[in-house]
Formats: structure tokens, C-alpha cells, sequence
């Protein structure tokens, strides 16, 4: 008896802080503040709840938003002081699987009705997210007739980014450079968008994810080359790694001039093979993919004497052709700006256009987050203007097709040195071209 009245007093208690969580958790000591974080508390009262929220409001929510179709009932039910004529209607929600938890929230399949299109479920992931209470709801199709929906219950970004996990590099020239929205790697793969366009206002975070990357790719087997015109302030961290490094315009123009030598090279070792990429070459025979990283692509284009004009248009010139030629022969671009537009002259416009990712960190104006994202979507400028000033590193990136949100991994400086000095056997200088 004794055992039965404390198992109840346990549960009324247990009961009542549930109900007044929102008064007493604000007032929680520092250190036991950051329970409410944990993922056990998630598993054993955010997801329960979380289900019970979408079960009981599915078909409300699904008709509110206009997910439903109506459907006539086989049955009529009249009742006895009521005669309904013609035949009821009744909305049906498309069909929701089975809601699988997951470290930082769920994911749930949805079976789309005929006539249905991801697009619908897109427009409205606002009215999702308010729905069900969390973070972020984001909606990707990877199956004809279904959506799948991945809820974030905590924004993953938050987190020190030097506290996650490194995740592994799925397979050569892919990088693993910090998290997605929904806790996912990061990953920039060269294999799928060739070449890459960084953007942000100053102090935003782009020469830390130029590291992170530099780091990623450091432990492959690839020839990196840096242009870093800030006289090697950023890049010249990775100078052992590097397999050539210009801090000058005088410098890069050789480098690229280099580069397109090489690239005439694949080209004939290409056609005398019958191929029309260096991917398809036997792996003995294939050279090294060699990745290009620009950090501040203006100090290139902007001079102010003509000589220094002459040489803009050279680079200009160059990093075109090496974009244009560079795809399939295994010749990749990086370029880090603040801004890249056609006030930098005609070249910036035409080589934007060949830069098929984009990443926009925190902006100071409309314009560089159009000229980033606004080409390719637009729905996504709106979005990078609202990263704060203290979300260093937060960015929107193109990623599958899509926009999400971002955050790139954290790497000091001592932490590329050390990087940079184990790897450096990888791809020493002057290996590429030989
Ligand atoms: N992912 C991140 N997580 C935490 N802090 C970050 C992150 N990215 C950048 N920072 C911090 O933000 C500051 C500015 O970063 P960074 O130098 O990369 O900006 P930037 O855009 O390259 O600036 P600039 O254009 O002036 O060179 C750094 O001190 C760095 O510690």
C-alpha cells in the first residue's frame, strides 16, 4: 500500500512540472538549463508529444491548407430530426506514414494524393513548422508519389560548431565542410556542381568555410591551388598543402596561365582515349582533379593604373576559360567575394553564370544576395538577408537542387597549420602538372 501512494505522488508530481515547465525551467540553475537540449528529453516527452500534435491535427491542418480531397461517402447518415439531400462530402489528408524519431526531431513520409505535386507541400513547410511546434520543416521528393518531411525540433546551427562530430567525406572530391539545417552533413560535392560561388559581407564566415573546405579535401588525393590576393593572409595558413599559392596578380595570372596549359593536356589525353571525361579514363591514367580556390576574386578584377587593367582582363579571361574548359577535365573553381557582380566588369557576369553553387552568408545589402542566389532562387534572397550579425559562419547554400541553411565547421588557424603540415604529402607542389 505504502508502495502504491508513492508511485502515485511520483506521478502527480511528475504530472504537475509537466504542466508548469514553461514557469519553473527559465529559473533552472545555468548547468541543468542544458537538459532542455538533450536528446533523451527529446525521445521521452518532445517526440510522444510531437506525434500525438501531428496525428490528432493531420486532417485539420491538411484541409486548412488545402492538401485535402473531398471524396463522397459511400454511406449517408441521417439522423432523426435531420434529412441531408444530395451526397456528404468528406476531405481526406493525404495518407502519413509511420513518424520516425531522430536525434534532432523526425521524419515522416506522405503518400500524395493523384493529381498532388511536392510543390504544394513545399509552399506551405511554414504552416507545418507553426502546426507541429518546431524548429524547421524541410520537404524533398525522393520517390515518385511521396514526399518526406524532416522536422528539426532545435536549430542545429546554434551549436558551437567546433563541438560537432567530423562526419566522413562520402566518396573522392565531395567535402564535408559543416551541418544543414536538419543536422545533415554538409557536403560540397565538385563531382555533382563543378564549380562554386562564396559570398558575404565582411567578417561573415567565408574565409572559414574556404578553410573547412581546404581542410576536407586536404586528406584526398587532389592538387589544391590558392589565389589569395589578401596577401596570403588566409590561404597562406595551407601553404604546406598547397600545391601552388599567388598573392600577387602578376602570380595568379602564371598559375592560371599553368592551368590552362594542363587543361590542353587533358584535353588530348581525353580524345586519344575516346572519352569526353576525365572520369571515365582508366583510374591509373587519370590526372589529378585539381581544385582552384579564389579568396576575394574583386582584389583580381579591381585596379586602378592600366597595367593593372591589363592584367584584371587577363584573369578575368583566364578564370572564364578554366571555368568554361575545367568541368570535365577534372579542373574545379572556388571563388570567395563580397560581391560578384558586373560592377566588377563583363567577366564577373559570364563567369557568375558558370558557377553553379552558391553559398550567401550574412549580407549588408539586397544586392549581393540576389547576385548570389536570386538567378536560381529566388525565394532564398529573403532568407540570407535575415542571418544576424552574430551568426558567424550561417549561410544559405545550394544543396541537391534546393536551398537550405547552413553553418560551416569552425577551423583556427592553428588547427589549418597542423591540418595543413600532416597532409602535405598528399599533393606536393608542382605534382599536378607533371
Ligand atoms: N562556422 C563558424 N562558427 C563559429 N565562428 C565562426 C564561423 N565562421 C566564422 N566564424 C568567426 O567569424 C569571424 C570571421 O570569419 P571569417 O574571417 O571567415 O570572415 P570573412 O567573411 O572571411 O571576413 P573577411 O571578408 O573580412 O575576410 C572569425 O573570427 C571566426 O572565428
Amino acid at each position: 500500500m505504502p508502495w502504491e501512494l508513492l508511485v502515485w505522488c511520483v506521478s502527480v508530481v511528475l504530472f504537475l512540472a509537466l504542466l508548469t515547465q514553461r514557469y519553473w525551467e527559465s529559473r533552472l540553475p545555468f548547468w541543468l538549463r542544458g537538459m532542455r537540449d538533450s536528446p533523451l528529453r527529446w525521445y521521452l516527452i518532445g517526440y510522444p508529444l510531437a506525434v500525438c500534435r501531428i496525428r490528432f491535427t493531420w486532417r485539420r491542418l491538411c484541409q486548412n491548407v488545402d492538401l485535402s480531397v473531398m471524396r463522397r461517402s459511400r454511406y449517408t447518415a441521417v439522423s432523426r430530426d435531420t434529412m441531408v439531400r444530395g451526397t456528404p462530402i468528406r476531405p481526406i489528408p493525404p495518407r502519413l506514414g509511420l513518424i520516425r524519431p531522430t536525434l534532432l526531431g523526425f521524419t515522416v513520409r506522405v503518400h500524395l494524393h493523384p493529381g498532388q505535386t511536392p510543390a504544394q507541400f513545399l509552399g506551405n513547410a511554414d504552416a507545418f513548422v507553426h502546426a507541429w511546434r518546431v524548429h524547421a520543416v524541410r520537404i524533398i521528393s525522393t520517390k515518385r508519389g511521396e514526399v518526406s518531411m524532416i522536422a528539426t525540433h532545435r536549430d542545429p546551427l546554434a551549436d558551437s560548431a567546433a563541438a560537432w562530430n567530423a562526419f566522413p567525406a562520402p566518396r573522392l572530391m565531395t567535402a564535408v565542410v559543416g551541418r544543414l539545417a536538419d543536422g545533415a552533413a554538409w557536403v560540397m560535392d565538385f563531382l555533382a556542381v563543378p564549380h562554386w560561388l562564396i559570398t558575404g559581407a565582411t567578417q561573415s564566415g567565408k574565409s572559414t568555410l574556404v578553410a573547412s573546405l581546404v581542410t576536407a579535401l586536404g586528406a584526398q588525393p587532389v592538387a589544391i591551388l590558392g589565389i589569395d590576393l589578401k596577401g596570403g593572409m588566409e590561404l597562406g595558413l595551407f601553404e604546406k598543402r598547397l600545391s601552388g599559392l599567388a598573392t600577387s596578380r602578376a602570380e595568379a595570372i602564371i598559375l592560371l596561365r599553368q592551368v590552362i596549359d594542363d587543361l590542353g593536356r587533358r584535353m588530348d589525353i581525353c580524345r586519344a582515349d575516346g572519352v569526353r571525361s576525365i572520369w571515365e579514363l582508366d583510374e591509373n591514367d587519370r590526372p589529378v582533379p585539381v581544385i582552384i580556390v579564389v579568396d576575394e576574386v574583386a582584389e583580381l578584377y579591381l585596379a586602378a593604373d592600366p597595367a593593372g587593367k591589363k592584367e584584371a582582363v587577363e584573369c578575368s579571361t583566364l578564370l572564364l576559360r578554366t571555368a568554361q574548359l575545367g568541368a570535365a577535365l577534372g579542373v574545379h573553381l572556388v571563388i570567395a567575394a563580397q560581391r560578384f557582380g558586373s560592377d566588377l566588369g563583363p567577366g564577373a557576369t559570364a563567369l557568375r553564370a558558370q558557377l553553379g553553387g552558391r553559398i550567401c552568408h550574412r549580407v549588408t545589402d539586397e544586392t549581393t544576395a540576389e547576385m548570389t542566389l536570386g538567378d536560381l532562387f529566388p525565394d532564398a534572397v529573403i532568407v540570407a538577408q535575415a542571418i544576424g550579425e552574430h551568426e558567424k559562419g550561417v549561410a544559405v547554400t545550394t544543396v541537391g537542387g534546393q536551398w537550405t541553411r547552413a553553418r560551416s565547421t569552425l577551423v583556427t588557424p592553428d588547427q589549418a597549420r597542423q591540418h595543413s603540415a600532416a597532409t602535405s604529402d598528399r599533393m606536393a607542389l608542382g605534382d599536378w602538372n607533371e
